[in-house]
């Protein structure tokens, strides 16, 4: 087998797995009106030698057809010809990347991740204790205290990148952008959806404990 044949048979393999997980995602209602995006890493990261399959931009994501995904080199550019454009939020993915060295990313609007995001947007985090699902993150302490850190929505992506190296906490895998939606990433895309899940869980918690709370 060349090189070739084993980049060949990496792409494919990302190329159905981020199908498999968008029509997974999508029939959770996790992508209402074409929000959303998903990468998956091919190549060496400790090499500096890789590309990303990502969602092509404004699509339906909860319909399957062939010019769904696309390959881009680590700034975010087209590696092939194609007429389809990358997802507008590439050059997130691209920072999170180069920061992590993480094999996925998944981002995701919900209501209560927006919510949630503005509830404690003047703390810039998102304050989590003793739930169980942390442990979901790799983080076993007894009753531990975590902060998702958010970060300001502008709507020209390049602005908020720097917001993004300057906030991303190496032990939390996932940034909150305010009322806009989560980033989750992992080492493959098991962990990344094994994240996004946990997130998605505690931002549930964390909104109807607030509510409770509140009467
Ligand atoms: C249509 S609202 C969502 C977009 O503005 C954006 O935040 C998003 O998540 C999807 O953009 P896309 O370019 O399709 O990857
Ligand atoms: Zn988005």
């Amino acid at each position: 087998m060349t090189i070739q044949d084993v980049r060949l048979e990496e792409k494919q393999q990302a190329l159905a797995e981020l199908r498999d997980i968008k029509s997974l995602f999508a029939a959770r209602g996790w992508f209402p009106g074409t929000s959303g995006n998903l990468s998956i890493r091919v190549g060496e990261f400790e090499a500096d030698n890789f590309q990303f399959a990502i969602t092509a931009s404004g699509k339906d994501k909860s319909i399957s057809t062939p010019e769904d995904f696309l390959f881009v080199d680590q700034s975010g550019q087209a590696c092939e010809k194609t007429s389809l454009k990358p997802s507008a939020e590439t050059l997130i993915h691209s920072e999170i990347y180069r920061l992590t060295g993480c094999g996925a990313i998944f981002h995701i609007h919900s209501v209560f991740n927006s919510i949630v995001s503005e509830l404690f947007w003047s703390r810039k985090s998102i304050p989590v204790d003793g739930v169980e699902l942390i442990k979901a993150f790799n983080i076993w302490e007894e009753e531990a205290h975590i902060e998702i850190p958010i970060v300001s929505n502008f709507a020209h992506i390049p602005s908020i990148v720097p917001e993004i190296t300057e906030r991303l906490d190496p032990r939390i895998p996932g940034i909150m952008l305010r009322k806009h939606g989560i980033y989750a990433w992992g080492a493959n895309a098991f962990e990344a959806k094994r994240h996004l899940e946990a997130f998605e869980f505690i931002f549930e918690y964390v909104y109807r404990w607030e509510l409770l709370n509140r009467r």
